[in-house]
């Protein structure tokens, strides 16, 4: 990398009482780069975003956010959006004061209707918190993590309890953003949000990185598949095929050669005059590299 990254993590280390939840943990995330921390439960992911955050103190090692410390907050925070898991709002401000507070606590200038406008609350402004439903608190959670279009987003699965419009409409506000400059943090467990959309990808295991890379690098480590079901007449089987198990007369077909072993499946079948039902062909996707993670 050659201009300095945004976020730059050295050797991290932290342990809580004598359970070492983070280990030696090192990457950086460069300026405009959507970066996904995904992992397993208990993996450190909110351990480590807390300390890039500035929430938490690392046991040992260096993080940089924008080349200064976390702790530094008075310089960093105001570059920063967060959306947390858990909004932290007081129930008794209302929707508009929320927005305000974030706005004066970030020290960054904005309109609140303008985010309010962006995730569909403008209706809501002067209604309290407490009687937002869960899905219009996660949508004002991420109307104060964009106020002020900060240069760094932090976003903690941002689609728990959201509907399918709501997703939609968030992911194309991220997509302005990215469009402006910004940089994206996100952690999920909806591992297809992040395939689509990650740069980059640090999957975390039990404190340590299990692989970093992009999307086409944590993929290209297992292998393609294809799915189809023959007719019970059909006698012989092509290529390597094997019972899929979980569907009647269903074969799986594991490949590092798509291309080629579906040009030559499709050629079996057409020699053979075999109709191949359910075919299914694609490569290997994100939740197979987490469910690869136990067993190697
Ligand atoms: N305050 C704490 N004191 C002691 N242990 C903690 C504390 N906070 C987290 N842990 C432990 O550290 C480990 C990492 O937790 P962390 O919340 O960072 O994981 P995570 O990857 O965000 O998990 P999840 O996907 O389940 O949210 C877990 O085993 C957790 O039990």
């Amino acid at each position: 990398m050659t201009t300095t990254p945004v976020i730059d993590v050295d050797r991290l280390n932290l342990v809580y009482g004598d359970f070492h939840a983070v280990k030696d943990l090192s990457f950086q995330v460069g300026r405009g780069e959507f970066y996904a921390l995904l992992g397993t439960n208990g993996a450190g992911k909110t351990s480590t975003l807390e300390i890039i955050e500035g929430h938490r103190t690392a046991t040992s090692g260096t993080v940089r956010v924008f080349g200064h410390s976390p702790r530094d907050r008075s310089t960093v925070r105001p570059r920063m959006g967060i959306m947390l898991q858990e909004s932290g709002f007081s129930p008794d401000l209302t929707v508009r004061e929320s927005v305000r507070l974030i706005g004066d606590l970030t020290r960054r200038t904005d309109k609140a209707e303008r985010v309010l406008g962006i995730v569909d609350l403008t209706h809501k402004a002067g209604t309290k918190v407490s009687q937002l439903s869960g899905g219009e608190k996660r949508r004002l959670d991420f109307a104060t993590a964009i106020y002020g279009s900060p240069e760094l987003i932090f976003l903690d699965e941002p689609t728990t309890g959201l509907d399918i419009q709501s997703r939609d409409d968030l992911w194309d506000s991220v997509d302005r953003l990215r469009e402006d400059g910004s940089t994206i943090v996100l952690t999920t467990h909806y591992l297809e949000e992040a395939q689509q959309r990650a740069d980059r990808i640090g999957l975390m295991h039990q404190g340590a990185f299990h692989q970093e890379g992009t999307v086409a690098e944590l993929t290209r480590t297992l292998p393609a598949v294809i799915r189809f079901t023959l007719p019970a007449q059909a006698s012989a089987l092509p290529l390597h095929a094997r019972p899929d198990g979980e569907r009647e007369g269903g074969y799986v077909i594991e490949t590092f050669g798509l291309q080629k072993d579906l040009h030559a499946l499709l050629g079996w079948a057409e020699d053979n005059a075999v109709e191949l039902r359910d075919l299914q062909a694609g490569p290997t996707r994100l939740d197979d590299v987490f469910r690869a993670i136990g067993s190697n």
